[in-house]
Parts: structure tokens; C-alpha cells; sequence
């Protein structure tokens, strides 16, 4: 598939207006330009930036619901946290901080936020780190391709305590994560599968809390 034929069909799988599509070419316009000299994604989905990281991160996008605070962890070069930001550029109060521990691609991040107006915070630090002194609250907490179900949710604990949502994007592993995750946790789930990876789903979750023995 040529660039300009997974552009348009990435563009196929999401609502967003001109502007948004004009900042995510932006977007990806930096991402090809420093992946030449900082390795950010995998060479191997280079010539599906957009489907495979734009479009699968904006399929979040109708999931957002009433959230504004957002916090993406190991966002790594922005999936699907700097998409979300993008994305929210002039929606009031919608704000992403992205927790991504690797310095030069934090570095990356930042010039994407600066070049994009995106409304994001980078914190270049460990996610456990970041989760021990951060003092805000989150809405929704969203990860891909970090880890699996059971160690996003103890490196999510923190932050779901007080109530955050969780959407989780996953691969073909999902059913085996969840049966595992749910003997130390109990929280209500809803898959939804993923309109750009046919083995892929989304992970919904609402009121998790970690199960104390016996329960
Ligand atoms: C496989 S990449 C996925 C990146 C991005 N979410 C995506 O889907 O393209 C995982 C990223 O998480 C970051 N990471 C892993 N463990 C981390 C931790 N404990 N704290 C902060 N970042 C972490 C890594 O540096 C890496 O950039």
C-alpha cells in the first residue's frame, strides 16, 4: 500500500474534522522526519503510520465519553495518547498527560505538542514513579502495546482508586489476559473489537477495584 492509500484508508475509520487531519499530517510529516535518526516506532509499520498507529489510537475517539483529564502510559511516540490530544485541540477542559520513561522519545513528544498546540503534558519518568507523586485525578486511563492486562491494572492502581475508567488496547491475547486479571481483580468489563486490527479489541473498563483475599 502506497502512503497516500493508507492515509485515506486510515481516514475511512474515524470522524474528525480538517483541522484534526491537518495536524495529524503534522504529526506524522515529525514522525517519519525523526524516526530517520531516533528509532521511534518499528521500521516494520513505517509505511502504515497511519493506519496501524493514527487510526487504531482514534478509534479511542467515540469511546472518550465525558473524560478530560486523560493519562496514557508508556505512550512511547504518542499511541494513543498524543492522537487523543491532537484530537482534543479546542475540546474545553480535555487535557493528556503522557508518561513515557525513554528520553529521546518524551523529547519527541514535546515537539509534537509544541508543533500541534495539542493539549498534553510529557512526563519523561517512569509510570510507577509518575503514579506515586501525581497529584491530579484522572478520568480515563488509556495504554497500548505496553503490557498485559493484569500488569496494567497494578501499574494503573494509583490511578483507578478513584474511579478512573481504563480503555485498553489489545491484541489476539485478550481472552487469557482477562481470566487471569480477573482472579486479582474485580472490575466490569466490555470488549469492543477493534475496527483496524481484525484480531484486536478495545478493553472497557469501569470500577476495578483489587480483590482482597477471599473475595
Ligand atoms: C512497545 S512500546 C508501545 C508504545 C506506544 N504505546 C504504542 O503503542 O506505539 C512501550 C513503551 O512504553 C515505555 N515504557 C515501558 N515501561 C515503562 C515504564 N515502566 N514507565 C514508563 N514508560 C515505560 C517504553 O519506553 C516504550 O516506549
Amino acid at each position: 500500500m502506497t502512503p497516500d492509500a493508507d492515509r485515506t484508508q486510515a481516514l475511512k475509520y474515524m470522524t474528525v474534522s480538517r483541522e484534526t487531519v491537518s495536524h495529524f499530517d503534522t504529526y506524522v510529516g515529525l514522525l517519519q522526519r525523526w524516526q530517520k535518526i531516533k528509532n521511534l516506532v518499528a521500521p516494520s509499520t513505517l509505511g502504515q503510520i497511519w493506519t496501524r498507529h493514527i487510526a487504531d489510537s482514534a478509534q479511542l475517539l467515540p469511546h472518550l465519553g465525558d473524560a478530560r483529564t486523560v493519562v496514557d502510559l508508556g505512550s512511547g511516540a504518542g499511541f494513543p495518547g498524543m492522537v487523543i490530544a491532537i484530537a482534543g485541540i479546542g475540546m474545553p477542559g480535555l487535557h493528556v498527560h503522557l508518561v513515557e520513561s525513554n528520553g529521546r522519545k518524551a523529547s519527541f513528544l514535546r515537539e509534537v505538542a509544541r508543533a500541534t498546540g495539542a493539549p498534553a503534558t510529557i512526563h519523561p519518568v517512569r509510570i510507577e514513579d509518575f503514579t506515586a507523586k501525581w497529584d491530579g485525578k484522572a478520568d480515563l486511563v488509556t495504554a497500548r502495546a505496553l503490557a498485559s492486562l493484569l500488569e496494567l491494572l497494578e501499574l494503573s492502581a494509583e490511578l483507578l482508586k478513584s474511579g478512573s475508567r481504563a480503555l485498553f488496547l489489545k491484541g489476539q491475547d485478550v481472552d487469557a489476559e482477562l481470566t487471569e486479571a480477573t482472579k486479582y481483580w474485580s472490575m466490569q468489563t466490555e470488549l469492543i473489537p477493534s475496527l483496524t486490527d481484525s484480531a484486536g479489541q478495545i478493553v472497557s473498563i469501569t470500577a476495578a477495584t483489587r480483590r482482597t483475599e477471599g473475595s
